[in-house]
């Protein structure tokens, strides 16, 4: 456990401002006798509009020597689309090897969700991070033209496929129901879906409590609205990982209470925590985001750095705010203020 936490912050674009300066706060609140560092870096639209910049390796070099990383979020309707995510954002991912982006699905009691009563919820999906169709790997040819050629191929390497898959068991084997679901296409994605197959029964062998099932992605979406308690622990690729989290989120009570972490296992370089949801610009500079998915990416982030009494109060008060909210809207701050007023409540007397 650190005595003091470094920590870098990326608040990024629209609510991503917001809702990263409640995490702050509740950080600031939640810890004893620990003492955090924080040091903003200015990366999103604004630097991007004013330099050209999305993330300079004199960013990344600076950013690779604090303890952990808090991102808002990043994109923005005046930069054209893909700049942002991919030149800010997956290339954090990728340059800090975060192959482990662990998205936990859990619903708290009193939360209202689309599915009325859908009894227990908590499953935790273990998305690749570095690879699948995400990596860049395509390139398009005789562009605007009716001729044009697009491609954006899948890269799934066995290295890639085992490191995610085995720390997807070790999670699945630390929990209680032990069970991990394969999601993946392989019926059609024959390629990389046999990889996955075969990797996940090569691993299985070496955690062999732990039960494992199999489903298309497609089916899985069925599965996630009318059953999502038979889920434990899921891994898959970076793109249905991406869009499973979504639906994860909207039944669960919501994109504002999905957190995320995307971890580097090994520890070469830090791991980065932020909400699962964008800067939402539908809604930016209202105070209408709710910030507790980035209160509960703080909650991942503690645990990650060993803080873990420190990450339970988090989540305590995140369920006991959920459990007392009524219907009155509250702003951003007035969320974050509550929950880190009830974190500051929980510090033991030192
Ligand atoms: N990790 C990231 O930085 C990240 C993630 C997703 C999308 N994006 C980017 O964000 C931009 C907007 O993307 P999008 O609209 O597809 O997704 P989004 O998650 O930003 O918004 C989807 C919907 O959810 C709502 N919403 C999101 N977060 C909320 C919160 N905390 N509280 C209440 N409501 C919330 C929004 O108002 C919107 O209606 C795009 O540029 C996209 O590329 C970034
Ligand atoms: C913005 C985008 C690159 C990102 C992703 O696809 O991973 C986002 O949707 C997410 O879920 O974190
Ligand atoms: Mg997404």
């Amino acid at each position: 456990m650190t005595r003091t936490i470094d920590l870098a912050v990326i608040a990024g674009d629209g609510i991503g401002q917001e809702v990263v300066a409640e995490g702050l706060k509740v950080l600031d609140a939640a810890l004893q006798d620990v003492t955090v560092r924080t040091t903003p870096y200015d990366l999103g639209a604004a630097r991007w509009h004013r330099t050209g910049e999305t993330l300079t390796d004199e960013d990344l070099a600076a950013i690779r020597q604090h303890d952990a990383i808090l991102l808002g979020a990043v994109g923005d309707p005046g930069v054209p689309s893909g700049v942002l995510e991919r030149g800010l954002l997956l290339r954090l991912r990728f340059e800090l090897d975060h192959y482990v982006n662990l998205r936990p699905s859990k619903l708290f009691p009193g939360v209202v969700t689309p599915l009325g009563d859908p009894g227990e919820i908590d499953f935790v999906v273990v998305r690749e991070g570095t690879e699948g169709p995400y990596v860049g790997n395509g390139g398009a040819i005789r562009v605007g033209t009716p001729h044009e050629v697009a491609n954006e191929v899948s890269v799934n390497t066995a290295f890639g496929v085992e490191r995610v898959v085995r720390d997807a068991f070790s999670r699945a084997a630390a929990r209680p129901r032990k069970k991990l679901t394969l999601v993946h296409k392989h019926n059609v994605l024959v390629h990389a879906g046999h990889l996955w197959r075969r990797t996940v029964e090569r691993v299985n062998a070496e955690f062999p409590d732990v039960t494992v099932d199999y489903l298309h992605v497609d089916a899985a979406t069925i599965f996630l609205v009318t059953d999502p308690g038979r889920f434990d622990v899921i891994v898959t690729d970076n793109l249905f990982g991406d869009i499973i989290t979504d639906l994860a989120a909207a039944v669960t009570g919501g994109i504002g209470l999905a957190a995320s972490g995307n971890v580097n296992p090994d520890g070469t370089a830090p791991s980065m925590f932020e909400p699962v949801h964008g800067s939402a610009p539908d809604i930016a500079g209202q105070g209408k985001a709710d910030p507790t998915a980035t209160v509960l990416s703080v909650a991942l982030l503690l645990a990650h750095l060993g803080h873990d009494d420190a990450a339970a109060r988090v989540e305590r008060a995140v369920a006991a705010d959920i459990a007392g909210r009524g219907t009155t809207p509250r702003t951003t701050s007035e969320v974050g203020d509550a929950l880190a007023a009830a974190v500051a409540e929980a510090l033991p007397a030192s």
